[in-house]
């Protein structure tokens, strides 16, 4: 694709001409290699193109090699205190690129980052996700700051035991990541955090008995969001297109499931809906044998591991891999966090290295003038939001809606 401004948006760099206009018998009548990069003039209508050396360098057509796997630490027999060493300091997050794109780099190889000296607040970990992107919100809302409930949508707002399991099952595009931080502590005992390498476990599955990692591979399983139908109607994943999805999802479906091409578990069986179209009654037998074996694997001390939440010190993890879950607990316990999207997640970690590839780069030291310039920025946005965080908040006066608003709400007492 030609870099000039006829072919591609001079600002967004999308696609300005219309390939389907394009002669298909299209030849390069002139051909030059010149320092900027290959200059090139095509045989309908003269067009004139250059492609820099660098685009070439990383545009190799027909190019077989496989792109490189993203290097990843599996986790077998977790020790809590090594879980725990998987950390990235509250501060080196929010002050440095450098210390974010660590950060992010952890929870990509490892699964999870535990985030020591957050200020124990739920503004400073609603800040802590938005660091990474924008917080994705659900029919649970978006920041959540929860107890146990009398009345909950999810027993997640209860103080039961929650088995291990990854979150929104149910969406096409379940939560990237999910944080957790413990602002207190279950006052009577109980709310520990449990945890478990779901692509460990998988390839130990595929070793032990491959049929079975075979059948939850390939058996779509529906869910919902057991408890929000009143919110939108129910969430449920076999309403769409895709009938819901397997246990395990793989980048390459059409050839025999593998461990090494694993890119997503769905595992939650509360929310596990009773509509799954079995292919036959013997499938569901092998199937219900399968899920028996996995759910017991995961949990096993081979995979599970067992952490306290302590505030200042949140947990974010990759919902795609990582299942968690919960003890029962008694008395209070309040936790707060929130999810960020996957493609929010690996576009920050792409945008990231490729800012600090560039600050890497000779010759692209900032001036001490341009560091000033984005210090003092820095220092107005602060001042801005301290000045509208100290703004008394305007109170709308209560104006009951009129009857013949038409409003089918009931009138406030
Ligand atoms: C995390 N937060 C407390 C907001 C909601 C939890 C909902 C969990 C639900 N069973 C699901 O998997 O979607
Ligand atoms: O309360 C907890 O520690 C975890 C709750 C949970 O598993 C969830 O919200 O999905």
């Amino acid at each position: 694709m030609h870099l000039c401004s006829n072919c591609l948006h001079t600002h967004t760099g999308q696609r300005q001409v219309n390939t389907f206009e394009l002669d298909p018998d299209i030849q390069a009548t002139d051909v030059n290699s010149t320092a900027e990069g290959l200059r090139i003039i095509w045989s309908q209508g003269q067009h004139q193109s250059l492609y820099p050396w660098e685009w070439l360098s990383k545009h190799i057509p027909f190019n077989a090699a496989p792109t490189a796997k993203h290097p990843r630490q599996d986790w077998y027999h977790v020790k809590p205190a090594s879980a725990q060493n998987v950390q990235t300091d509250y501060d080196t997050v929010m002050n440095s690129d450098a210390g974010l794109g660590v950060f992010l780099e952890q929870i990509r190889t490892t699964g999870f980052s535990f985030v020591p000296n957050t200020p124990a607040t739920p503004e400073a970990t609603e800040k802590l996700l938005q660091r990474i992107a924008f917080i994705r919100p659900t029919q649970y809302g978006a920041f959540w700051d929860f107890t146990s409930e009398v009345k909950p949508v999810d027993t997640a707002y209860t103080n039961l035991e929650l088995p291990l399991h990854t979150d929104t099952t149910y969406f096409n595009d379940p939560a990237g990541l999910q944080l957790f931080h413990c602002l207190q502590v279950a006052t009577e005992g109980g709310g520990q955090s449990t945890f478990s390498d779901t692509f460990a476990a998988a390839a130990q599955l595929y070793k032990i008995n491959p049929d079975y990692y075979n059948i939850l591979s390939s058996v779509r399983i529906a869910s919902h969001a057991s408890g929000s139908s009143s919110t939108f109607g129910s969430f449920m994943n076999n309403a769409s297109h895709a009938g819901g999805f397997p246990v395990f999802t793989h980048s390459v479906p059409h050839i025999r499931p593998h461990p090494k091409n694993l890119t997503h578990v769905r595992w939650n069986n509360d929310d596990r809906h009773s509509s799954t179209q079995w292919p036959s009654h013997e499938r569901m037998i092998v199937w219900y044998r399968a899920a028996k074996v996995w759910q017991e694997l995961l949990a096993s001390k081979e995979f599970q591991w067992q952490a306290q939440l302590q505030p200042g010190t949140p947990i974010i993890f990759d919902n795609w891999r990582i299942a968690h879950g919960r003890t029962a607990f008694d008395g209070q316990r309040r936790i707060c966090g929130g999810y960020i999207g996957m493609d929010e997640f690996l576009a920050r970690g792409r945008m990231i290295s490729a800012r600090l590839r560039a600050d890497a780069q000779p010759g692209s030291e900032k001036t001490s003038e341009e560091e000033k310039n984005e210090e003092k920025v820095k220092k107005e946005q602060e001042e801005e939001e301290k000045i509208e965080k100290e703004q008394p908040e305007t109170v709308e006066p209560d104006v009951l809606p009129q009857k013949d608003e038409g409003l089918d709400r009931p009138i406030a007492s």
